[in-house]
């Protein structure tokens, strides 16, 4: 059994007669931050909840740290959902005595240590009048009072005005940096993920599109521009190609280029971009 904090190993999840993911194999290195990206039904939240054992897949298998996953929630992970836990009622504070409560493996000072990292949150406030910003940064130091060697995010960003949002990702960071924890977060927004993550999971139709290193999958992309017309001969993979009246351009995957086209490497955001764009054409051709 690999032993890494997540490996997946030819994962797929069928409702019915949709695949919402088909034979994902990938690996998240110990310590590592991971971007979850893809078009909106990728496959995204049916990934997290496998790997927190929320679900089954239907064939495949997922392990944690070495252990096989099973359809229950596993006492390492923590996964935070779009549905933030939270009881309206309850004051910050009771909030996390119920953490304790609910949790065989809870820890009173770590919930603590990041709530007091939130200048903005006040403890005796009750939940219901929190800003969306406050209940994120509530609901994940509930997640990281558990101690958890793997955390997983699902959009945590989405409605988050851009202070609440760094702030978010800080809280974030501070764990990885003093715990080691892995961590598995998926956003819609690019740079922000650039801003945090060193790993790529991108998702596209319920399939691995590309998963590693960010700056070895950047080093492994080039963005080719060349005069419109001429035909771009290349032993790579053209991810995606756009054409104007004077110039072709185009995200190539490995391989060379020939002389007379122009190369970049791609940032995060043109990576990642191009394989939605790709992703977008497909479906279209499709219909
Ligand atoms: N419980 C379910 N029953 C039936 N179909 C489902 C169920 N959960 C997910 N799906 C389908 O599986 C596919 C993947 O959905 P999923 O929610 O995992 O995608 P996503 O990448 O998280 O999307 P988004 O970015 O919009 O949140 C979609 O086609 C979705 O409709």
């Amino acid at each position: 059994m690999n032993a890494s904090p997540v490996h997946a190993e030819s994962v797929a999840k069928h409702f019915g007669r949709t695949r919402a993911l088909d034979d994902c194999t990938f690996t998240l290195p110990e310590g590592s931050v991971t971007g979850l990206v893809g078009p909106n039904g990728a496959g995204k939240t049916t990934l997290l909840s496998l790997i927190a054992g929320l679900a089954k897949p239907t064939s495949g298998s997922i392990s944690v740290h070495g252990t096989a996953v099973r359809g229950r929630m596993h006492p390492d992970v923590s996964l935070l959902t779009q549905r933030r836990p939270l009881y309206e009622q309850f004051t910050v504070r009771e909030m996390m005595r119920a953490g304790a409560a609910m949790n065989d493996r809870w820890s009173a000072s770590r919930a603590d240590e990041m709530l007091d990292l939130l200048a903005g949150v006040d403890k005796d406030a009750q939940v219901r009048t929190l800003s969306a910003g406050a209940r994120t940064q509530v609901a994940i130091a509930l997640a990281l009072g558990r101690l958890p060697k793997v955390l997983l995010l699902d959009e945590p960003l989405s409605d988050l005005d851009p202070l609440a949002r760094d702030e978010t990702l800080r809280l974030v960071m501070a764990e990885v940096a003093e715990r080691g924890t892995t961590v598995l977060l998926s956003s819609h927004l690019l740079t922000d993920l650039g801003d945090v993550c060193d790993h790529l999971l991108l998702l596209d139709e319920g399939r691995v599109q590309v998963s590693g290193d960010i700056d070895e999958i950047l080093g492994d992309h080039q963005i080719v521009v060349g005069a419109a017309g001429v035909d771009l001969e290349t032993d790579g993979v053209v991810v995606d190609s756009s054409h104007t009246a004077r110039q072709t351009t185009a995200l190539v995957r490995g391989g060379s280029v020939p002389s007379g086209w122009q190369t970049t490497h791609p940032d995060l955001e043109a990576l990642v971009m191009g394989y939605l764009r790709a992703s977008r054409s497909r479906r279209f051709a499709r219909q």
